[in-house]
């Protein structure tokens, strides 16, 4: 993403170190960080310096890049996979980028191993991109569609959470239909879900958006039903940390309450996701593990102090307990299509798309 005439990806290689951009200082600060070891890639992707589906995926495979870099060994490539998949078990992409990456690795000589895990883990970035490019072509087409059939109406689109280019490499999947459409000239607006409790919608989807000079208002999480109520809302697109063959979508908690509503006002509700968030290997969303988040998040917030530095302030009772469930399952029957690099699909569809989509191992 181009901001103030610099070109910016979330994450990088530079030379045998990463660099990536540490998300808990936006919206304030834009500030990047090295990671030079395995250790300090898990505490990256673990404390969400660097989060979303697709981003930790490809954050994962550099962290194996990292750790074969310090160790080459089976048995190394083996600990770092499982240290990876540990760091945070509900989106897809990561399992499957260091699965990928451990079985093709495992069949090389140890001294090719390092500079292919460094190939690969930025083929995958590089791979990502693109498809999330092809993701916003697919979204814009639905955007136009609904401008062609209100013309002189803005569109106006809910999204929750951050499903933009900082949840990926570049281009985000949900917010690269947004992009698409605002660069060509439609008239858009987006509702910004603040999301709780980490709230990735208001700092860093508004960031974003504000960035990228696209109109959006920052909405608190329970006011997307009664805006849909008032006929202010034409469509939500959100993206996605799992998506089950038969359709189910697995994203950021509250997801599947903006879904209900969206159901019950008759507004279209699309997942934006690049093909390698889609779990093939389930065929429901029940059997998704959900990941349990520290309490903390919700019992504190963070925000800019009149000082200009961050700093959290607890919002509950000392003596209340917290529970942090951080994504829920939105079934297929809720969700009107899934938007792929590939192509539009309603859920149903999916599996019939499986052969079409030739699954990679
Ligand atoms: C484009 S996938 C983004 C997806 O990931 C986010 O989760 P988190 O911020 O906890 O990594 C959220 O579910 C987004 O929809």
């Amino acid at each position: 993403m181009r901001i103030n005439e610099q070109h910016f990806r979330t994450i990088w290689q530079q030379g045998d170190r990463v660099c990536l951009i540490d998300q808990t200082q936006l919206p304030f600060e834009l500030v990047t960080v090295e990671v030079t070891s395995l250790v300090q890639m898990c505490h990256a992707i673990r404390s969400m310096k660097v989060r979303g589906a697709p981003l930790i995926g490809v954050a994962a495979a550099y962290g194996m890049a990292l750790a074969l870099q310090e160790n080459a060994s089976d048995g190394s490539l083996q600990g770092a996979m499982q240290q990876l998949v540990a760091t945070r078990p509900t989106a897809v992409n990561l399992a499957w980028a260091v699965q990928h990456m451990r079985q093709q690795l495992l069949a090389l000589p140890i001294a090719k191993r390092v500079e292919t895990a460094w190939q690969m883990a930025n083929m995958l970035a590089d791979e990502d991109v693109s498809q999330n490019l092809a993701i916003g072509q697919q979204g814009k087409v639905l955007i136009a569609g609904k401008a062609a059939a209100n013309p002189q109406q803005t569109v106006h689109i809910l999204t929750h959470c951050n499903a933009g280019w900082l949840a990926t490499v570049d281009g985000g999947t949900a917010l690269a239909s947004v992009y698409a459409a605002h660069d060509a000239g439609l008239d858009i607006h987006v509702w910004v879900d603040e999301t709780r409790p980490r709230n990735q919608g208001a700092s860093l989807t508004a960031w974003e958006l504000a960035q990228h000079g696209v109109p959006h208002t920052v909405i608190t999480d329970n006011a997307g039903g009664h805006l849909m109520q008032q006929g202010q809302i034409d469509m939500v697109i959100v993206g996605a940390d799992r998506v089950t063959r038969n359709g189910d979508v697995c994203n950021k908690i509250g997801t599947y309450l903006k879904a209900l509503a969206a159901y019950d006002n008759r507004i279209p509700f699309y997942a934006a996701v690049p093909t390698p968030t889609i779990d093939w290997q389930l065929v429901h969303g029940a059997a998704i593990e959900i990941e349990m988040r520290d309490a903390d998040e919700v019992a504190y917030m963070q925000g800019q102090g009149s000082d200009g530095k961050l700093q959290k302030v607890r919002v509950i009772p000392h003596e209340s307990r917290a529970l942090n469930p951080a994504f829920d399952v939105t079934p297929a029957r809720l969700v009107t299509g899934i938007i792929t690099e590939r192509g539009i699909f309603p859920p149903e569809q999916l599996q019939q798309a499986y052969t079409a989509f030739e699954p990679k191992s």
